[in-house]
């Protein structure tokens, strides 16, 4: 990830105090971080398939810099890299879109979204309108979803990272102060296209540290996907909630082809 002029990395956070891979999520300070229950904790990730996230939540603390465990640390799943071979090919009415030639298991990682991470300020002043590979960093949105866009949110609370009892614990606003710029820099993430009813969702990873407005952007599988079957996510747009540098509100059409799509992006 490159930084924009502008932007201060957080502190990098203590973490945790494990040795080798962390085993108990009760000694791991950044296991109990993932948890809202002070008697269970867990780690977010099951060991199977190489790592595999067991729900969506708000904000994902993993493993960091600082903390004594190894890079094979279940907690550092995210972390570890593309796993599954991603191609990038060419469809008739979307442009470029990506599909992986392997068979993905639902709550696998497939790529975090990579970019410049700018102030949202600094895009607004440079009237990059017809930018489409603007991320907003945004977990409360993420988590929210627009009409249940994520199917395995359905259990999911997102009370917990927005509790004031954590030390670094950030306060809700409206407008995400940052966000990720995968125009002239980026990975195979700025190739995957929208659809009402997608297959991966959108994850925020704590790792390095625990600033919420500057989190690691993932998508995870939302369910099983076979080998070459069009990977896409939910852009979450509003309807109407984008505006031109005319002020008119601006609409794409949707053709991710779905049964429920909602004919149009934004
Ligand atoms: C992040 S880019 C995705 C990659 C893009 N298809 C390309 O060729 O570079 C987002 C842009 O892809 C197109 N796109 C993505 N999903 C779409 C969809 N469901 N229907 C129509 N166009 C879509 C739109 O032009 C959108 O602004």
């Amino acid at each position: 990830m490159q930084v924009a002029k502008g932007v201060k990395l957080p502190t990098t956070a203590i973490g945790c105090d494990c040795r080798g891979n962390c085993l108990n999520s009760h000694d791991c300070s950044c296991a109990k971080l993932n948890s809202t229950d002070s008697k269970h904790y867990d780690f977010p990730y099951v060991h199977r398939d190489g790592g595999r996230l067991v729900e969506a939540k708000a904000v994902v603390f993993e493993c960091g810099p600082k903390c004594g465990c190894g890079p094979d640390c279940i907690n550092r799943t995210s972390q570890r890299g593309l796993k599954y071979r991603l191609e990038v090919y060419r469809t008739p009415k979307k442009g470029w879109a990506v599909r992986s030639w392997d068979f993905i298991p639902a709550g696998a990682p497939v790529c975090e979204y990579i970019g410049v991470l700018r102030r949202t300020e600094d895009l607004d002043n440079a009237c990059d309108n017809e930018n489409n590979f603007i991320f907003d960093i945004d977990c409360l949105q993420t988590m929210r979803g627009l009409g249940g866009r994520e199917r395995r949110l359905r259990d999911v609370s997102i009370s917990t990272i927005y509790n004031s009892d954590r030390p670094d614990d950030q306060k809700v606003e409206n407008t995400p102060d940052y966000c990720i710029d995968a125009g002239a820099v980026g990975n195979v993430a700025r190739f995957i296209n929208h659809s009402c009813e997608p297959n991966l969702f959108v994850q925020c990873v704590l790792s390095s540290h625990h600033d919420l407005k500057l989190a690691r952007v993932v998508l995870f599988a939302a369910d099983n996907i076979p080998p070459l079957q069009e990977l896409t996510y939910d852009y979450g747009y509003e309807l109407d909630s984008v505006h031109g540098p005319d002020g008119k509100v601006k609409q794409m059409v949707c053709y991710c082809g779905a049964e429920g799509c909602r004919g149009r992006l934004f």
